[in-house]
This record gives C-alpha cells, structure tokens and sequence, in this order.
C-alpha cells in the first residue's frame, strides 16, 4: 500500500443527499437533523474535505432543499468547497445526475452516502487508492452475527465468513462508473457497486469499519452522537 497523494488521477466525491428519509420520520430530512447543533452533512463532507486526495465535492440534493442548504451554510458559516446538483426520484438517479457532470475521464469517483457522518479518513484514502489501482473498491465489513437466509419459510444456515456487509464509499474510476450508470434503472439496485457489477465489472471489497453507521432510523441518531463525540478531532 503506497503513501503516496499521486494517483495520477483526479478525485471527485458524491455524495448523495437526495432522499426524505421516509424511516426516519422526521420534519426536516435527516441529512439536515443536527448533532452537537450542527447538520449531518456538515460531518460528511468534511470526513471527506480531509481526505488525502482533496476531491472535488459534488452534493446532490432535491432541488426544494437547495435554498434551504445554502442558508444552513451562511446560518453556520461552513465554507468547504463543493458543487450543487438536483437529486432525482431513486438513488440510482440522484447518482447520475451527478455523474452527468463528471466529464473528465481520468477521475476516480467515490460515492458516499450524505447519512454516513462517521467515516474515517483512512477508509476514505484507501477507497481512493484502491479503485485507482485496481478499478473500484467498495467498503465492506464482515457479519459479526450469525446470518440465515429464509426461503419458502424454510430457513437455512449461511457460512458467517462468506458474508460481507457493504458501506461507502464506493469508489470506482469515472469509465466504469460512466458505463454503468448508462443501464436502465432496475429495482435491484441497492448501491453503486450492484450497478457496476451488473454492467460486467468484477467487484473489490475493501476494509470499512463497524462504526461506519448510516443513519437511517430514529436510533440511530442517539448512536451516532455518541460515536462522534468519541471521535479524536
Ligand atoms: N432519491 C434519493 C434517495 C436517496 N438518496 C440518498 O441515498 C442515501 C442512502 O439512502 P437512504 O438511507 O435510504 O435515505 P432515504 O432515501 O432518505 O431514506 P428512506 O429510504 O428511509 O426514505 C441517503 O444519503 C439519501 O439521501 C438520494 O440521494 N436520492
Ligand atoms: C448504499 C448502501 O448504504 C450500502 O450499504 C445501502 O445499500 C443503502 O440502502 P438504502 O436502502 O438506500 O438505505
């Protein structure tokens, strides 16, 4: 594994902040609820401001919050660089949207999930370096628990080492991520690396981190506090 802040390509980061959060259940999507008085995504997109590789940050985000947003930044002061795009109807849209703007071919595209404040600046620079080496790299942990597949009501033991558990980032180099994202839209797409793998690309995992949480329902907030007032600054 190479130190080095070459990678001999640009680095861009989506990260996807398009949706309502309808599990969450909350007034204000939950990319915007506040932890220590500050909105989620002020978290992300620094996680992802102090990256080695310094990426291009394009957050995606339903055109009715664009408003909202920039006064959030002005009302707090958060000055870190990035573009502005129109989230879409899925994920899958809100991805190519940003993807639409990405014209630079020689780029290495993480995308990340705008509800996934905690994840560390080492993951990040590996996703990075990962994919520039060898095409992708999505962020993975192993199952801790036991894990049983139900069929037909029948349920039957998996092998608890095959199984993996998928984060983001997910981070792949801009031809790859281009030529997927040109497939119609299909409801098995649950991430990016789903699309990649189903346009005939092979996936890698790369090392995520348990405490990589997405928030996604009301419980997850009180966790995530508590994780990130643990976190060294
Ligand atoms: N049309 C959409 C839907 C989702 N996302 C983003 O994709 C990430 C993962 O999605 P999820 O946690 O499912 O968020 P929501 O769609 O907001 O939540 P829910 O499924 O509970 O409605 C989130 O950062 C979300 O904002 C997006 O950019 N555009
Ligand atoms: C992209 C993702 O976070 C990887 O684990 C996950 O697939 C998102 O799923 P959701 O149903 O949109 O929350």
């Amino acid at each position: 594994m190479s130190d080095s802040s070459n990678l001999k390509f640009k680095t861009k980061a989506i990260i996807v902040a398009g949706g309502t959060g309808t599990r969450m259940q909350t007034a204000v999507p939950k990319q915007f609820l506040l932890i220590n008085n500050r909105p989620v995504l002020f978290y992300t997109i620094e996680a992802f401001y102090q990256s080695t590789y310094k990426p291009e940050i394009l957050l995606v985000l339903h055109a009715d919050f664009h408003d909202y947003w920039k006064s959030l930044c002005v009302e707090h002061n958060f000055n870190i660089p990035h573009h502005l795009i129109a989230g879409g109807e899925t994920r899958f849209h809100s991805v190519k949207n940003a993807l639409d703007t990405i014209t630079e071919t020689d780029s290495v595209v993480a995308v990340h999930d705008a509800v996934r404040p905690l994840t560390d600046k080492n993951i990040i620079d590996e996703s990075y370096r990962h994919a520039a080496e060898h095409g992708n790299a999505v962020t993975a942990v192993k199952s801790r628990d036991s894990v049983r597949q139900v069929r037909d009501g029948l349920s039957t033991a998996l092998v608890r080492d095959d199984i993996y558990l998928v984060q983001t980032p997910q981070t792949f180099v801009a031809t790859q991520l281009h030529q997927a994202y040109e497939q119609p839209f299909d409801n098995a797409f649950t991430d990016d690396a789903s699309v990649v793998e189903k346009a005939g690309f092979k996936i890698n995992l790369t090392k995520g981190d348990y405490t990589n949480l997405k928030i996604t329902f009301p419980e997850d907030m009180a966790i995530a506090q508590m994780l990130l007032n643990k976190k060294p600054s």
